[in-house]
């Protein structure tokens, strides 16, 4: 549920600015998911051209963006193509081809769909052999994450409990590959969320009322077969293979940066010839790797049938791949499905032989089915990493301190069929081990269930977007959110090329329903470039990243090198910004009255105004402590980011963040009685969750106390001043008070901290602040602030 609460009535509730589109703020986006983006991204040059655009027209799907994914020869700096290709190529030829079926993954669901399992797959040494190509972690292959891992990697000189997830004692009949296609879930999703929030529980493996879709231009995509309402657990599955860092205190000296999650590129390595349970083995086989099944220069080797994207091969492979997931898709992930199963006679070696070390004994299990490339390749658009823990799920589960500052990175293989839209309908997160997938907001049946590849960027403007997905994940997003942000003449463009998409049947649009479903606000590209150069970091945890941005920066400088009126004074409302101009303009009007009130408190030290101000930026607010009209504007700001937070990232620590910020500005503003509270309770809860589920009311609270915390709900800092205003105050000001001469204000009001003062060039320290506010340059009287 979403509702505006807005308090400032000169705005009303049509609260979208409309500042100009072009001044994109391009970010740093190394804070974009933390998965496994930086293997594609260390090894290939994928400025991406991908753009399934004019010279694809006509075919159903480009095979454009392959150019750009990582060569195998890239990653692994041996020229194994062909080994890669061949394995592949030999998986969906038997597969489709039916003629050789893949009984070398011992009762997989190949083999249970291609036919006779008794003929064995080609030896495979050549292939299977993951060392032979590894990516290493020095010289030209860097990776990000620099933690050093756990686990170390499998292979005969390790015990094989240290890395593939849970090794777990496999219980009898428990290959898992074996199984028959999982009946119906017969748990109540309520229940599982209960243990979910249990310490120390088990958490079974769920699935809820899904099923695989093939999706127009992006392989096959998960869809819900019933209408499910927010906040409804959707998939708990466990990890095929998963690496966890240590600790952030237990960092050695030679891991600056202090990143606790080990990169997807160890996760590669440490896959490579691993064991693994049969089920595993053949989700290795099924998970996207880049590879495009239109593309028949990809299989012209065995194809006779020419003609790209819809030939009808292509279309073959297509359905052959949709079978053989819907197969793997309907048996639980649960926390054996990956661990090799303890009686070695229940498997077999993948190929017959064990090619990495053919003399030794057989451990149990089979080999990692792929060759160390695509292994890393897998990884790299499938896997998911985070830092730490969530820290509302590690308390409410009482994650010893140790564990909660462990990064890790690991395949979760059901959930890697989802797909992305920058306007994502679900919401997901680690709980310990468990991948948990749960409706973002209310799903009607047949819709697409999507997710955001970004975490915390949600927010990031369309270009910025667009690169990313290009580079790390070969596509060009097309859901409803990037249609609305694309400047017009691309969206006429793209109406043409794309046809049905724009019916929603593309990935990210939502399919069956979802554009009606859901209605974005017209005005939401450019809010929300505004908003994202304004308040980008996480859910606006400053005023001052709310009410100031890089525009108002740059216009200054600008206004100011062109030899205009000193610093902000020259942003003059012919600028194209003056739409924003007037937006903040009448924020402004609100908040200097609060500073007036601040400032002649301030002034009793007394202080300059400029070093009064400086003061007062400089320390966080608790919200109860600001004046109504400096926490009015606040709250109202807040509510516009919560806004669209809901629309465009529900469930995520966005929308959370905000929803709980908007909470106690509430309170503090209006007390806990008021109308407006107890909205923004029920919008609080609604927000909480979409991400963590219906809770019981201890657990929100609980998770409601952690997030508080997080996001500093309680404070704030207000925004601070430069160029013109800041010199002006500082030119005339007497000399500042000595150093630590600290105020508290008469009354009680307020206190100042303590510290040098030194005037000139007030505020303004981080990314800008407010310009064009002229402070008086002398001392003011003394005022106690109420
Ligand atoms: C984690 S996989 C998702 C499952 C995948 N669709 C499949 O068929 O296995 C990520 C890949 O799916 C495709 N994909 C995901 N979201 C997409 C979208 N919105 N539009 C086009 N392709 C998408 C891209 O090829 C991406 O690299």
């Amino acid at each position: 549920m979403s509702q505006k609460t807005y308090l400032h009535s000169a705005r009303g509730p049509s609260a979208f600015r409309q500042p100009s589109r072009h001044a994109l703020a391009v970010e740093n986006v190394s804070g974009l998911r933390p998965c496994l983006a930086p293997l594609v991204a260390q090894h290939q040059n994928c400025a991406c051209s991908c753009r399934r655009s004019a010279e694809t027209a006509g075919s159903s799907q480009s095979s454009s963006w392959l150019a750009n994914q990582p060569s195998t020869s890239q990653l692994g700096g041996r020229g194994v193509v062909p080994h890669l290709t061949a394995s592949r190529r030999q998986l969906w030829r038997s597969s489709i081809g039916g003629e050789r079926p893949l009984a070398a993954v011992a009762c997989s669901p190949f083999a249970a769909a291609g036919g006779s399992p008794a003929a064995a797959a080609p030896a495979s040494s050549a292939v299977v052999d993951g060392r032979t190509c590894a990516p290493s972690t020095s010289g030209t292959v860097q990776t990000v994450h620099t933690a050093p891992v756990q686990h170390l990697r499998p292979g005969p000189s390790y015990p094989s409990h240290t890395l593939l997830a849970r090794r777990r004692h496999a219980r009898p009949g428990a290959a898992a590959a074996a199984a028959p296609a999982a009946a119906p879930p017969s748990l109540d999703p309520s229940e599982v969320d209960e243990l979910l929030y249990t310490p120390g529980e088990e958490v079974p493996y769920y699935m809820g009322p899904l099923e695989l879709r093939e999706v127009s231009d992006a392989g096959v995509g998960v869809f819900v077969t019933e209408d499910v309402p927010c906040g409804t657990l959707l998939l708990a599955c466990y990890p095929l293979a998963l690496l966890r860092g240590r600790p952030v205190g237990q960092l050695s000296r030679q891991q600056p940066g202090g990143a606790a999650a080990p990169s997807p590129l160890e996760l590669a390595h440490a896959m490579e010839g691993a064991r693994m349970s049969p089920l595993a083995a053949a989700w290795m086989l099924g998970l996207y790797d880049g590879s495009d099944a239109d593309d028949d220069d990809e299989y012209d080797e065995y194809d006779s049938v020419g003609g790209k994207g819809s030939s009808a091969a292509a279309r073959q492979r297509r359905a052959q791949r949709l079978r053989q997931l819907r197969q793997l898709f309907r048996q639980p992930f649960g926390d054996n499905a990956a661990a090799p199963a303890d009686d070695e006679d229940e498997v077999e070696e993948v190929g017959g032989q064990d090619a990495a070390s053919p003399s030794s004994p057989s451990p149990s299990g089979v080999r990692c089915p792929l060759p160390a490339d695509a292994v890393a390749r897998v990884v790299t658009f499938n896997a998911y990493g985070e830092s730490r823990p969530d820290p509302a799920v590690a308390a409410v589960r009482q994650l010893p301190g140790a564990v909660q500052q462990c990064g890790c990175v690991g395949l979760w293989p059901p959930f890697s069929l989802i797909n992305h839209s920058c306007a994502p309908v679900a919401s997901y997160g680690l709980v310990g081990d468990v991948m948990v997938v749960r409706a973002a907001t209310d799903l009607a049946a047949g819709q697409q269930v999507t997710i955001s590849y970004f975490g915390r960027r949600a927010l990031a403007p369309l270009e910025l977007r667009r690169s990313y997905l290009a580079q790390h994940y070969g596509f060009i997003c097309t859901c409803e959110r990037c249609t609305l942000e694309a400047p017009p003449e691309e969206e006429e463009e793209e109406e043409e090329e794309a046809g049905p998409r724009a019916s929603g049947e593309g990935a990210g649009g939502g399919g069956g329903g979802g554009l009606a479903a859901r209605r974005l606000p017209s005005e939401l590209p450019s809010f929300l470039e505004d908003l994202h150069s304004t308040c980008s970091r996480a859910a606006a945890p400053h005023l001052t990243d709310l009410l100031t941005g890089r525009r108002w920066a740059a216009a200054a400088a600008a206004a100011a090198a062109a030899g205009g009126a000193a610093g902000g004074a020259a942003v003059s409302k012919d600028e194209p910004l003056s739409d924003l101009v007037d937006e903040l303009s009448e924020l402004y009007g609100y908040l200097s009255e609060g500073w007036q009130q601040l400032l002649r408190a301030a002034a009793a030290a007394p202080l300059t105004a400029a070093a009064a101000m400086r003061a007062v930026t400089a320390r966080r607010w608790h919200v109860a402590e600001l004046p109504p009209n400096v926490l009015l504007p606040y709250i109202d700001l807040l509510a516009e980011a919560q806004e669209v937070a809901t629309a465009v990232a529900p469930g995520s620590d966005l929308a959370v963040a905000c929803s709980v910020r908007l909470l106690y500005g509430i309170q503090a503003a209006l007390g806990p009685e008021s109308d407006e509270f107890r909205e923004a309770e029920i919008s609080c809860y609604d927000a909480l969750s979409a991400r963590y589920g219906v809770l019981e009311y201890d657990t929100y609270e609980q998770i409601l106390e952690v997030c508080s915390q997080l996001y500093g709900a309680a404070e704030v800092r207000l925004p601070g001043l430069t160029g013109a205003a800041a010199g002006a105050g500082a030119g005339a000001a007497p000399p500042p008070p000595p150093v630590g001469a600290a105020a508290s204000a008469p009354g009680g009001g307020f206190a100042l901290p303590g510290g040098p003062y030194v005037d000139g060039g007030a505020g303004g320290g981080e990314g800008g602040g407010m310009v064009g506010l002229r402070l008086p340059a002398v001392p003011v009287e003394a005022e106690v602030v109420e």
